[in-house]
């Protein structure tokens, strides 16, 4: 598989919308890929907080019609990093009315899954205050490999990996807005996300800063034996990795862990 994770900068003195261009044409240029991956809340910002309700767009909102149609032009699935949802249930009683939302487009242009961000960041108030917690875990079936969908400060929580993994992930993607003065930390998660679940990741983070944070950049692909694939530098940058997803199979099959767990298993591994 060829993966291209758009390690887009984020600099608060860009429009939204002329990102949004910019994000669709670097796209555009990715044709070739089987998948392409952008970051956590782009558009605007992951700790925008103030823009957040003016942002806030539905599914079908300009940069989904935007990232749509650049996937069908270039033929490849897209992971369009995460939007700010402005959810549709939000008239009824008690709905919160943003999410955190990531969308997997396939290349005919069509929303293949949505999936709403479980583990708010709460650290600073901020999202876990103005948004609301998805619930559902969401994994999307390519015709080669099947997605596991985390979204930022998810990979702090290995029980949704495994969860992911129950499910058939095979490859984890991981959208961020990821602070440079966590880097370490983003680095380490990420390839022990891959060694214990014996997955390919691939963290596709923000570049440039905003709101006062520096984004760390290093988007990182980590395959399932926990060895870093490709990194990116701290600039924007479009990193392009060809792996080889047999690999998932031969991990398990060679160095059957998976086998072995005792708690907590819903669904047998081979
Ligand atoms: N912003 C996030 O979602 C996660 C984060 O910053 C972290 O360190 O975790």
């Amino acid at each position: 598989m060829r993966a291209s994770l758009i390690q887009i900068a984020v600099d608060p003195d860009e429009s939204v919308n002329s990102r949004r261009e910019r994000a669709a044409s670097l796209v555009r240029e990715q044709r070739g890929a089987d998948l392409v991956v952008l970051p956590e809340l782009w558009p605007v910002g992951a700790f925008a907080y103030e823009s957040f309700a003016a942002e806030a767009e539905t599914l079908d909102g300009p940069t989904f019609r935007a990232m749509s149609e650049a996937a069908r032009d270039a033929g490849v699935w897209l992971h369009a990093g995460s939007i700010v949802e402005r959810a549709p249930e939000a008239v009824l009683d008690g709905a919160a009315d943003l999410y955190n939302t990531a969308l997997v487009i396939s290349p005919d242009g069509a929303l293949a899954r949505s999936y709403r961000k479980i583990h708010r960041f709460g650290f600073d108030k901020g999202e876990a205050t103005l948004m609301g917690a998805g619930d559902e875990l969401a994994t999307v079936t390519l015709p080669d490999a099947v997605l596991g969908l985390a979204t930022c400060y998810d990979l702090r929580f290995p029980e949704l990996f495994r969860g992911l993994l129950d499910e058939g992930a095979q490859v984890f993607v991981v959208p961020a807005g990821w602070p440079a003065r966590r880097r370490a930390h983003w680095t380490l998660l990420a390839q022990a996300r891959a060694v214990e679940n014996q997955s390919y990741v691939l963290a596709c983070s923000t570049a440039g800063t905003h709101a006062g944070v520096e984004q760390s950049g290093h988007s990182i692909v980590v395959d399932p034996w926990g060895e870093v694939l490709a990194e990116a530098g701290p600039g924007e940058e479009v990193l392009t990795v060809d792996f080889d997803l047999s690999k998932v199979e031969t991990t398990r099959d060679q160095f059957p862990v998976l086998k072995d767990r005792l708690l907590g298993v819903t669904a047998p591994h081979r």
